[in-house]
């Protein structure tokens, strides 16, 4: 997979350098290319915006040096098979992000990501390319930024951790939240690792007893538990057996 972003915070990004997504790319799984709009600037003062028609608050960013950006992006001859580039904008109101749509993205052979400041990009910008590829606005939540850089670094990499040989079998996504499966749009349940004893606490029975049947009811259990308290909203759509309401209030 091949990642092109354009900001005018490249720096923003060095993350993408490091952890899962630094070793996916030094794999090779993943080709990533950040980029500068100011360099597609041509005036004195480098610039990427100006005063919004119409009147209202801050400032817009300009058609042009993105036009040319994203041109000679788009030139850059990356051979992305049948299926070519996406765009994908980050804004806040995008379409929510999900396990889903990571899992959609993490199938195409090239994303390239425009995280606008100011008020956004101007519209016409969107509307050009989508005549050209298809074009995702996502959300990352339901808050304000003040810019889609880390959207991007959320959205790189929950899609780069789906990317076949960047997890290994130990970290399988398999399990994930929000995954399909028995465990579909449940959320994890505690997690317990060495020494047995901390502090007076020490570790659920079930989980030293090797009964394996017996620790998947229970971590099963506890993961509808945590999600019927922090996500109820989750609750009908999970597959996972009948979870009675006294259970709930536990
Ligand atoms: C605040 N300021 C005036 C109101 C409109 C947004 C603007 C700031 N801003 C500019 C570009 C940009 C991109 C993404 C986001 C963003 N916020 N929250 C999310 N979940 C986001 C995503 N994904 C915010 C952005």
């Amino acid at each position: 997979m091949r990642l092109d972003v354009v900001t005018i915070f490249p720096e923003y990004l060095e993350p993408l350098n490091v952890s899962l997504v630094g070793k996916a790319r030094a794999r090779g799984r993943l080709d990533v290319h950040v980029h500068d709009l100011r360099q597609w600037t041509y005036d004195r003062h480098n610039t990427v915006d100006d005063t919004p028609y119409g009147g209202g608050p801050g400032m817009v960013m300009k058609t042009e040096p993105w036009g040319d950006a994203l041109d000679d992006v788009l030139a850059s001859g990356y051979d992305a098979g049948a299926h070519g580039p996406v765009l994908v904008v980050p804004t806040p109101s995008g379409r929510p992000f999900t396990q889903q749509l990571a899992v959609e993205l993490s199938r195409r052979p090239w994303l390239i990501f425009t995280p606008a400041r100011y008020e956004g990009i101007d519209r016409r910008v969107t509307d050009e390319y989508a005549t050209r590829i298809p074009v995702y606005e996502v959300s990352i939540g339901d808050y304000v930024l003040a810019g889609g850089e880390a959207a991007v670094l959320v959205v790189t990499e929950a899609v780069a951790r789906l990317l076949p040989g960047v997890l290994g079998n130990a970290e399988s996504h398999r399990d994930d939240s929000f995954a399909s499966g028995a465990m579909a749009n449940l959320l994890e349940g505690p997690v317990y690792t060495k020494p047995p004893e901390w502090r007076g606490r020490g570790i659920p029975d079930v989980l030293l007893s090797g009964h394996h049947g017996k620790i998947a009811r229970w971590r099963k259990d506890e993961a509808l538990r945590r999600t019927a308290r922090n996500r109820p909203d989750l609750i009908e759509r999970c597959e996972a057996s009948a979870f009675d309401k006294k259970d709930r209030e536990t």
